[in-house]
């Protein structure tokens, strides 16, 4: 757990807890073991603590805080004990200092940094805040705006950083351990005093009242609901206001209300289920354990429309060498231009820009209209319009040009993965990759393996996720596969609480409130209407194929709704065209305004079809959108779609704009409680028959049977499978 060695006068403590080296109790107890070892010892005349396997650490078990034993007070008195010791203490930070971890090397009176480590306080990702005095050490020793920054967001800085805010002392290129040992030489029998952080005022500033205003009301903004960030700034706060000890007892107090929250259990099961993720299964016996990814060295982009653009930055961000190809020349140089905006403003925002992105080098990105110019790709993203027959032509032309073992993906949202691997001569290298708009700035990536694909296309496209910097879900090929399939009964919902009384910005004022980034209607505007209007009238639900005689309101006996469809047909598509759900500035206006128009609209569509219109409240409306959700999520875990219900909160809080700390749909579902959410979907059921989301799953119900089991026992329930959890 940690280990106690010596390098002449120098004790060296090395915190050992694979792969991380995470604080748990047991390292805790040995680093305490460590310290009073050394001071006990006269022959030792200073300290160095460092991690195993050039890791410092990466902060508190974080699995050991839902467990029942207390361990508030358990690292704080131990960085006391570092500070206060007359030995100086040197952190030789390697790798990752995060959270505790860097809390730890505070405590210390010098720190020292490989120039590759990474270092940040991000309990507050995770629902915390930390909670061992370092929300009071750090503003003394970076001041008070640069560690707020920390604090609140959680971001991991880079040494080099940390070297400019004088949070470390020194970054070395070489061997950290043995600078450290220098230094820690060095450094015996000069004063500590000034070293240890807890008796350094804070820097002052010139108007800290005004300071702290602004900063509270940006932190409560990009909080939205998130309790961590408000209580994180509190204790910085503290700091600025009282001397050490007494913000001590504010940060102790502050940590203990997160610590026991809702929230913070919902994020840290965020956490975990991202990295189950990464262990995928089929139910065929194909499994991230026995699949080999095949290296990427080449690929290639058809279709540079919005989607193509975003994949093609994402591609050169990840460095991978790119033909990008367009059906004619017209396209292409639209294209182009288009990826080289996005490029230029990507390497504006990167520390070394432009030349590390290398974009404007043929070999890495090439533009073009020739098919055969992807003869040697390794694979190939398809990114052209929703229209089975025209991805088939492609893919059938793809397996003819490209070569063998080459990798084919189509970035569909919906369309199904095994039509479009039937018309190549290779359905074992077809995957779907679908990309979420805007695909260079969106994180997930939902990897759709169809009847033939191979475990060696899965492990590859997740690899590819990997490289991309995304988190890769991989999940069964179904209509709108995980996220959309999930999100259809969301929106139709939405659309019939309009029809039945509401307006677009009622429902998407509680879906906000909720914690979503942006509610049902203003993310139709966003995405343009005319996308399922596209996809409704390929399904012949409606446009010219509708049979005459079909009524407005019913489709195949199910309760239908036209007015998405009407709203198309008055050119109104969203943000695009200025009108949508609500009215814009201008076409292509970012700033959504309840319209007066739609208000009137809807009033007459209600008039001419006879319905009653009720007030809604808003617990209906919360209940109808995100149960109906939820309730097709079921089906989808016990359709075998996806392994897991962590693959859907993972999906649903990367691409989707879900609120992490409510910790996606699925867990939602289990802290709301199985027989409120099977009680309310049966009354609301009982309303409209005709509306099959809102009819209990029969796996909700056999959950519910079996009495309430928690989340992560779920899967027991349907035969054979295991949580990942
Ligand atoms: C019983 C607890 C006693 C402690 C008492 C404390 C008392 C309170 C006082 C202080 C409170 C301090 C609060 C904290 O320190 S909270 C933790 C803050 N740290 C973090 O949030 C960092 C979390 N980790 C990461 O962000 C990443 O892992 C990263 C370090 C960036 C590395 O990323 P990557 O290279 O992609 O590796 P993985 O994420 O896959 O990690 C590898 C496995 O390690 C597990 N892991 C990582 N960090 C922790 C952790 N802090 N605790 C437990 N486990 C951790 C991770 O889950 C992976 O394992 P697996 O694949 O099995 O899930």
């Amino acid at each position: 757990m940690a280990q106690y060695a010596r390098s002449s006068a120098v004790a060296v403590i090395r915190l050992c807890n694979p792969p991380l080296n995470a604080l748990s109790l047991a390292v805790l107890q040995a680093l305490e073991d460590g310290l009073k070892k050394a001071d006990a010892d006269p022959s030792v005349k200073a300290v160095m603590i460092c991690g195993e396997n050039r890791k410092f650490s990466a902060g508190a078990d974080i699995r050991g805080f839902s467990s029942p034993k207390r361990h508030e007070g358990a690292l704080g008195p131990i960085v006391s004990l570092i500070e206060s010791s007359e030995k100086p203490v040197v952190a030789a930070i390697e790798g990752v200092a995060l959270g505790g971890g860097l809390e730890v090397a505070l405590g210390c009176h010098y720190r020292i940094a490989h120039v590759k480590a990474q270092m940040g306080l991000p309990e507050v990702t995770i629902g915390l805040l930390p909670g061992a005095e370092g929300t009071q050490r750090l503003p003394r020793l970076i001041g008070l705006p640069a560690a707020l920054d920390m604090i609140t967001t959680g971001k991991h800085i880079p040494a080099t950083e940390a070297l400019k805010l004088g949070l470390v002392d020194e970054i070395v290129e070489e061997n950290t351990i043995e600078a450290a040992i220098r230094l820690a030489n060095k450094v015996i029998g000069q004063p500590l005093g000034p070293r240890r952080l807890s008796l350094k005022p804070i820097p002052r500033l010139p108007n800290m009242e005004a300071f702290l205003r602004e900063a509270l009301v940006k932190v409560k903004k990009q909080a939205r609901g998130c309790l961590a960030p408000e209580l994180c700034f509190q204790a910085v706060r503290a700091a600025a206001e009282r001397p050490f000890a007494e913000g001590v007892r504010r940060e102790r107090e502050l940590f203990q209300v997160l610590l026991t929250s809702g929230q913070a259990r919902a994020l840290q099961y965020a956490f975990f289920a991202e990295r189950a993720v990464r262990r995928w299964d089929t139910p065929s016996g194909a499994s991230w354990s026995s699949a080999a990814p095949q290296p990427v060295r080449k690929a290639a982009v058809i279709g540079l429309g919005t989607m193509g653009r975003g994949i093609v930055t994402s591609l050169v961000k990840a460095n991978i060498p790119l033909v990008a190809l367009e059906q004619d020349l017209e396209y292409l140089n639209k294209g182009r231009k288009a990826v080289m905006l996005l490029l230029e403003r990507e390497a504006m925002k990167m520390e070394r820009g432009a030349q590390a992105l290398d974009f404007h080098n043929p070999a890495r990105l090439q533009f073009t209209v020739d098919f055969d110019l992807l003869h040697d790709v390794d694979l190939v993203i398809e990114a052209v319009f929703e229209n089975m027959a025209l991805k088939k032509e492609i893919f059938h032309k793809l397996s003819k040009i490209c070569k063998p073992g080459a990798l084919l993906c189509t970035n569909t949202s919906a369309l199904n993965i095994d039509e479009i691997a039937s018309a190549t001569s290779c359905p074992q290298q077809v995957i779907g990759t679908h990309f979420f708009s805007p695909a260079h700035v969106m994180r997930l990536l939902e990897i759709i393996y169809g009847r033939h694909t191979s475990p060696t296309a899965i492990a590859t496209a997740m690899q590819l996720a990997k490289a991309l910097k995304k988190v890769g879900v991989v999940v069964g090929n179904c209509f709108g596969f995980v996220g959309n399939r999930m999100m259809f009964p969301y929106v139709q919902q939405a659309v019939f609480l309009l029809e039945e009384g509401s307006r677009p910005e009622a429902v998407d004022q509680v879906l906000e409130d909720f914690g979503f980034k942006l509610g049902p209607f203003r993310m139709s505007d966003l995405a343009g209407l005319d996308v399922g209007w596209r996809s409704r009238k390929d399904q012949g639900l409606t446009g010219p194929s509708l049979p005459a005689g079909t009524p407005a309101r019913q489709r195949q006996g199910q309760r239908y709704s036209p007015l998405p469809d009407l709203l198309c047909e008055q050119g109104r598509f969203g943000q695009k065209t200025g009108k949508g759900w609500y009215q814009y500035e201008r076409a292509g206006g970012r700033t959504a305004t309840p319209d007066p128009w739609l208000h009137s609209f809807l009033s007459h569509y209600r008039d001419t079809h006879h319905i009653k219109t009720r007030f809604i409240d808003q617990e209906e409306i919360l209940e109808r959108c995100l149960f109906s959700l939820i309730n097709e999520g079921f089906a989808i875990l016990a359709e075998g779609i996806a392994s897991g219900p962590e693959h859907l909160d993972v999906i649903y809080i990367n691409g989707y704009g879900w609120p992490k700390h409510r910790g996606g749909p699925m867990f939602y579902a289990s802290t709301v409680g199985l027989p409120r959410v099977l009680a309310k979907l049966q009354k609301y059921s009982e309303v409209h028959p005709d509306v099959p989301g809102l009819r209990p799953s029969a796996f909700l119900k056999k959950l519910v049977a079996a009495g309430n089991p928690p989340i992560k026992e779920w899967m027991s329930y349907l035969s054979q499978q295991s949580s990942k959890l």
